[in-house]
C-alpha cells in the first residue's frame, strides 16, 4: 500500500468572506483556484504546516480554527485535508507571494465565481455548507 501525504488547505476566513488563490503554476493547475496550502512535512503536525505554508505563500500569520470533516483524495498518494482558519490580529493581509498570482476574498454567493480545481470542489462545497450552519471563524 502506497503512504498517503497530506496536502493541507485553508479555509481562510474573514467573517464568512473564503479567502480563493489562483495557482500560477504548474501548467496544469495555472489558473484554477484552490484553498491555499501545501504538503505537510515528515514529523509535522498538520496543523502547523498549513500556518507555515499561509506564511510562506500568503506572508500573514494565520490561527487554525477546526478541522473541516471529510478528507479527498488528490493525484495519488495526496489527499486533501482542510481546516478553517482566520488571520491573527496585526497580521498582514495577504498577497500572493508563492505558488499564486491572484487572490480573491468570495462572499458565500460568490464562491462558485471562479473555477476551482475539481478536486478542491467537494472540500469547497463541505466549507460552504459549514459557513451557512455552523460557528464563524
Ligand atoms: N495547496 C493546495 N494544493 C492542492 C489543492 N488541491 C489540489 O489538488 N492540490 C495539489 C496541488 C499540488 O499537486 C499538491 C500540493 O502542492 P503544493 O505545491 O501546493 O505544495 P507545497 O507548497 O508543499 O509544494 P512544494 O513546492 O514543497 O513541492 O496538491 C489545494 O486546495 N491546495
Amino acid at each position: 500500500m502506497t503512504e498517503r501525504i497530506v496536502v493541507v488547505g485553508a479555509a481562510l476566513l474573514d467573517g464568512d468572506r473564503l479567502l480563493a488563490a489562483r495557482r500560477s503554476a504548474p501548467p496544469e493547475l495555472a489558473g484554477r483556484w484552490e484553498l491555499p496550502g501545501g504538503k505537510v512535512e515528515p514529523g509535522e503536525r498538520p496543523e502547523d504546516a498549513l500556518v507555515r505554508e499561509l506564511r510562506e505563500e500568503l506572508g500573514v500569520e494565520a490561527e487554525v480554527v477546526e478541522r473541516v470533516p471529510g478528507s479527498w483524495p488528490l493525484r495519488a498518494p495526496y489527499e486533501l485535508r482542510v481546516w478553517t482558519a482566520r488571520l491573527r490580529p496585526g497580521s498582514a493581509g495577504p498577497e500572493p507571494l508563492q505558488d499564486h498570482d491572484e487572490l480573491r476574498w468570495l462572499a458565500p454567493a460568490e464562491i462558485w465565481s471562479v473555477p476551482w480545481l475539481e478536486q478542491d470542489v467537494p472540500a469547497v462545497r463541505q466549507v460552504l455548507a459549514r459557513l451557512a450552519t455552523g460557528p464563524r471563524a
